[in-house]
């Protein structure tokens, strides 16, 4: 927590000269009068605004300026920051936050310049996320390790396939009582076993990690049309001032307690939206799509509940859950680029999806294709990948082992021999 203020700190706390007297916090609005009474440990504190503080912790959560930390800067980190730096620039009573975000780059070039001199003079990123004023107080570096030296709150969100590396960075970097929120969309699989990427950081950095999820389409953000996410958590105080954080007139967050099952819906569905991606490329209506929908829905929380079998059951019907599964089936960028590969394949001139990925994006990563493969991973070590039909078929499919029409048939052939549709059930 950054402390600002011309105020004593805790240890000297109350300060020799307090006898009533009146303190200016030197970057706050507040005018505090000062009352020892007689138990010592307990101070009525009278701020411009008529609020009333009974006690030393609250008076400094009151008075606390949180410095925040981007970890990310591709399109959802930038629709995401750009959030953040419109409030933290908006000053009231209860403003928490310092009004400067320093956003990390991944330092590359962009048209002859370095992008993050780029972003900084023009305030916008035009590789990936062209025409978004970001604010002005959004400061690009390209340092990682000067991104979090003195961040309090720190929020990821890079493609989890770079999340290990950047981890490991920040070993002995981090601020002692950060806290941190995951806005990836992923996970690790290690011999071990899975690792999500709020674990990760944990595990890695020692610190909370909460995670923000939600039907949330970058550019539709950048818009300020109306989304919605939850904020999993296991820290309340934490999931809080996240919230408070991130939460705009367009952008309705609510907290969730299901942390697990809020980060395994925004992984699975990616595998989804390629079979939805396939679907389209083959030229099918809705109809066929929402049966993937819904296949997809019953796999995700199957295959949650099978890997942490607390998660429950509501998230799935959470917007991490169905809503995002339907933002992304309709408008993602797993659904583009499976749909184009689909075509590719049934024109008979076949395109890989690192060509397409390149060629449509341009820089941006798709998360879906490694996602299916880490899934894969443990259905097959599990011996789980008959229970998982449409996520075992979109799997083959992706990788050549059968044709995009199967993404249909399969569905065809489980109904023809009156099967469940692997409800994922069998193995609990
Ligand atoms: N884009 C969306 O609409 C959206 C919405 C919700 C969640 N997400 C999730 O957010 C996460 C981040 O996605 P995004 O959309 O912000 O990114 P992106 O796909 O738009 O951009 C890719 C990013 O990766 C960076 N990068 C490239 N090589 C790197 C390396 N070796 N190490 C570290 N970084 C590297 C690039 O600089 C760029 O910032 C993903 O997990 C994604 O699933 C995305
Ligand atoms: O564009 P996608 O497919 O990576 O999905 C984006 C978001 O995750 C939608 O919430």
């Amino acid at each position: 927590m950054c402390n600002s203020l011309a105020f004593p700190s805790p240890l000297c706390f109350p300060p020799p000269s307090c006898d009533g007297s009146v303190l200016r916090a030197t970057h706050s609005p507040l005018y505090l009068l000062v009352i020892p009474f007689t138990h010592g440990s307990v101070y009525a504190v009278y701020g411009l605004y008529g609020r009333y503080v009974y006690d030393y912790s609250t008076l400094v959560e009151a008075l606390a300026r949180y410095r925040v930390a981007m970890i990310g800067s591709g399109a959802w980190a930038c629709a995401a920051v750009r959030m953040m730096a419109q409030n933290t620039l908006a000053h009231d009573p209860a403003d928490n936050f310092t009004d400067e975000i320093k956003m990390w780059v991944y330092e590359e070039e962009y048209e002859g310049r370095k992008l993050t001199e780029v972003i900084n003079e023009t305030h916008e990123n035009p590789k990936y996320f062209p025409g978004f004023d970001l604010g002005s107080n959004v400061r690009a570096v390209p340092s990682i390790d000067e991104a979090v030296a003195d961040a309090d709150l720190i929020v990821f969100c890079a493609p989890h396939q770079f999340m290990h590396s950047i981890c490991k960075q920040l070993i002995g970097k981090v601020k002692p009582g950060a806290s941190a929120i995951s806005l990836t969309k992923g996970m690790r699989v290690r011999p071990e076993g899975p690792q999500l990427i709020s674990q990760m950081v944990r595990r890695n950095l020692g610190i909370d990690c909460a995670v923000l999820m939600g039907a949330n389409i970058a550019t539709d953000i950048g818009r300020e049309q109306l989304s919605e996410a939850v904020i999993g958590y296991d820290n309340l105080d934490s999931a809080e001032r996240f919230k408070k954080l991130f939460e705009r007139p367009y952008f309705r967050v609510s907290l969730l307690p299901d942390p697990v099952g809020a980060e395994m819906c925004g992984t699975l569905k990616n595998i989804v939206a390629l079979g939805a991606g396939v679907v389209d490329g083959l030229g099918l209506g809705p109809n066929s799509k929402a049966t993937i929908i819904r296949q997809g829905l019953v796999e995700m929380r199957a295959f949650s509940k099978a890997l942490y079998p607390s998660v429950r059951d509501d998230t799935f019907l959470d917007c991490c859950g169905v809503g995002d599964l339907v933002a992304t089936c309709y408008g993602g960028r797993n659904r583009l680029v499976a749909e184009a590969w689909t075509r590719a394949q049934m024109s008979g001139t076949p395109r890989t999806f690192e060509e397409l990925e390149a060629e449509l994006l341009r820089g941006q990563k798709l998360q879906g294709v490694l996602t299916s493969n880490e899934v894969q991973e443990i259905l097959r070590a599990r011996c789980w990948e008959s229970n998982y039909p449409l996520f075992t078929t979109i799997n083959r499919i992706i990788n050549g082992h059968l044709p995009p029409k199967f993404v249909v048939d399969y569905v065809v052939s489980e109904l023809m021999r009156g099967s469940q549709m692997g409800d994922g059930t069998q193995q609990n």
